[in-house]
């Protein structure tokens, strides 16, 4: 096991209100708020955690998902080592929006090839009664865009939500560029290049 933490920069896109501050306050914080404001510009929070064997600390940027604030969230997409795509079940207008999602990921934080790109999916809001978008369509839409990762999760009842941003390290920890990420949090490498299927600051 190494005892040195790596820092993992993983971001939260998708709509407004599919539940992206929901399910970051979820994981790190164990917690739920049925009025939550929306967020403006991004925000993030960090969580130890070990995942088969190694130590990291997962910084989580949760963004705001109205367009009126695409210009504050834009500028954080760089050197993130990994994106979940969120959508509401019960909104299929955000399951729609994935793709405009993905594309504005890839284009402001300069991902050359999005198939290899550690994507993951997330259909939120599984406890509602009345869903919109059903797992299979789900499932299609992430097999047909590089066979992304699909967690339904529910920020409320808190399934799979633990299971999903678990599922990001360990994308992250065997992608083929593994040894970059596992700089230790307390070194600065002024030498790190910019990844094939990603960029960093
Ligand atoms: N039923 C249910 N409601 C949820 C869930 N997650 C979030 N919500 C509610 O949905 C609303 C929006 O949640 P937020 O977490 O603020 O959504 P967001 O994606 O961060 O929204 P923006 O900040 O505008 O981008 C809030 O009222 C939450 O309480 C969930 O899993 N189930």
């Amino acid at each position: 096991m190494t005892t040195k933490s790596s820092l993992l920069k993983v971001i939260l896109l998708g709509d407004g209100g599919v539940g992206k501050s929901s399910l970051m306050n979820r994981y790190v914080s164990n917690k739920f708020d049925s009025h939550l404001f929306h967020t403006i510009g991004v925000e993030f929070l960090n969580k130890e955690l070990e995942v088969d064997g190694h130590m990291v600390t997962l910084q989580i940027w949760d963004t705001a998902g109205q367009e009126r604030f695409r210009s504050l969230r834009t500028p954080f997409y760089r050197g993130s080592d990994c994106c979940l795509l969120t959508f509401s079940v019960e909104d299929n207008q955000s399951f729609l929006n994935l793709n405009n999602w993905k594309k504005e990921f890839a284009y402001y934080a300069d991902v050359r090839d999005p198939e290899k790109f550690s994507f993951v999916v997330l259909g939120n809001k599984v406890d509602v009664a009345e869903r919109q978008v059903s797992m299979e369509e789900a499932q299609r839409w992430c097999q047909e865009n590089g066979g992304y990762p699909y967690f339904e999760t529910s920020a409320k009842d808190a399934t799979n939500v633990s299971a999903a941003f678990e599922e990001a390290v360990r994308r992250v920890l065997s992608s083929e560029d593994r040894a970059e990420h596992l700089l230790p949090t307390d070194t600065v490498d002024l030498f790190r290049k910019p990844r094939a299927n990603g960029s960093c600051c």
